[in-house]
């Protein structure tokens, strides 16, 4: 039976709508501070204790802090914090890197991160980028699943699964956020649950654009099989298991994100097939599409390590090489024949 850790004290590094919604969830547990960087924002976010910008319509908890102060977000998890503090980013890849370096030299219990793609400049994972900022001293974890901000903000049931190759982080992480309606699981397959956290946004835009053009749903089963194909070729090739990409954060945000219209990177494709320019779906979705960016650098990563990865680079021409929707899927249906489990 797990037993719940009494109320422990968390900082949410990232006022978008997962940092929020994550810390709306762990806030009925636990004493949590959420820190966003524009000041303005988080003033009218601890006045109408809402995130209006990000996610509106979800009214904070009690347990939930809100400031724009980088320093009290730091000090409300540092040493002498309670037994069991945890520090967590949710901001997206490209924030990743200028966070951690915010981060780098003050006492931080350990780093646990939220984003999903591989950074865009340098074709590394975030735990890679994290390492590379933090060294090997800091406990790390990522967490990751199939798991829609709204719904995570009202409560509905989600399964995650934490990867860390520290086994103390990754139980203190059970520990606290395991419990309600979250169910987390555990892995040491970092690589495995970031590739599949990556890849699946690219191939959600795949699914977007073929139900945009209406293709229907044998189509989109398709792409979504062959899709899970491409996550398993290119994880194994960079050292995941095959087994991490059947899971929660494989298989499962697979399904999630190509087929639930509450996925961005879903709606950048609808959108894509209704053939309008990126810049401008970019600008009207208000948020960050992980897909985007991730295709480039995934498209550039396989070539160079040999992997066939037919789908992202289909995708990769839409977004950045002028191809249309529609040459993107008489491109991947004009291939070559070949072995299912090759
Ligand atoms: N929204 C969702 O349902 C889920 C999102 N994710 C992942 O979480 C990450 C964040 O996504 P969202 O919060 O939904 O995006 P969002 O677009 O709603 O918000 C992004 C937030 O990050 C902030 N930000 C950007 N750069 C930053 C930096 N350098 N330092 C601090 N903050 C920075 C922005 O100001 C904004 O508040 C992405 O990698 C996404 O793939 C993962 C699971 C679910
Ligand atoms: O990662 C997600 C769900 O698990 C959210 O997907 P989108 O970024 O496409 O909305």
């Amino acid at each position: 039976m797990h037993e719940p850790k009494p109320p422990q004290k968390i900082t949410v590094l990232g006022a978008g709508a997962w940092g929020t919604a994550v810390a709306i969830a762990l806030a009925a547990r636990h004493d949590v501070l959420l820190w966003g960087r524009n000041p303005a924002q988080m003033t009218q976010a601890a006045s109408a204790r809402e995130n209006t910008e990000y996610l509106p319509g979800f009214p904070f908890p009690d347990g939930l802090d809100v400031t724009a102060d980088f320093d009290a977000a730091v000090a409300h998890v540092a040493h002498g914090a309670g037994e069991a503090p945890l520090l967590i980013a949710a901001c997206p890849v490209a924030g990743l890197r200028p966070l951690l370096q915010q981060l780098k030299g003050r006492a931080i219990p350990n780093i646990v991160w939220l984003c999903k793609g591989f950074e865009y400049e340098t074709g590394l994972l975030p735990h890679q980028v994290v390492r590379a900022v933090l060294g090997d001293a800091v406990p790390a974890a990522a967490l990751s699943g199939p798991s829609f901000a709204q719904e995570v903000a009202r409560g509905l049931p989600c399964a995650l699964t934490v990867a860390s190759t520290d086994k103390a982080l990754r139980e203190r992480v059970v520990a606290l956020v395991h419990g309600g309606n979250m169910r987390v699981y555990s892995c040491d397959d970092m690589v495995g649950v970031e590739v599949g956290g990556a890849v699946k946004n690219i191939l959600a835009i795949a699914t977007g654009t073929a139900d945009g053009l209406g293709l229907g749903l044998n189509a989109r089963a398709a792409l979504i099989t062959r899709g899970l194909a491409e996550i398993t070729r290119l994880g194994t090739a960079l050292g995941g298991h095959a087994a991490t990409f059947m899971g929660l954060t494989g298989m499962g945000d697979l399904i999630l994100t190509c087929t639930g219209d509450l996925s961005r990177n879903r709606r950048v494709g609808l959108a894509l097939a209704q053939g309008k320019p990126l810049d401008t779906i970019v600008r009207e979705l208000g948020h960050v599409a992980e897909g985007v960016p991730c295709a480039k650098a995934v498209r550039e990563l396989a070539a160079r390590l040999g992997v066939d990865m037919p789908i992202t680079n289909a995708v990769a021409g839409v977004l950045f090489d002028g191809d249309s929707a529609s040459d993107m899927v008489a491109r991947l249906l004009a291939r070559d024949p070949r072995d299912e489990l090759a």
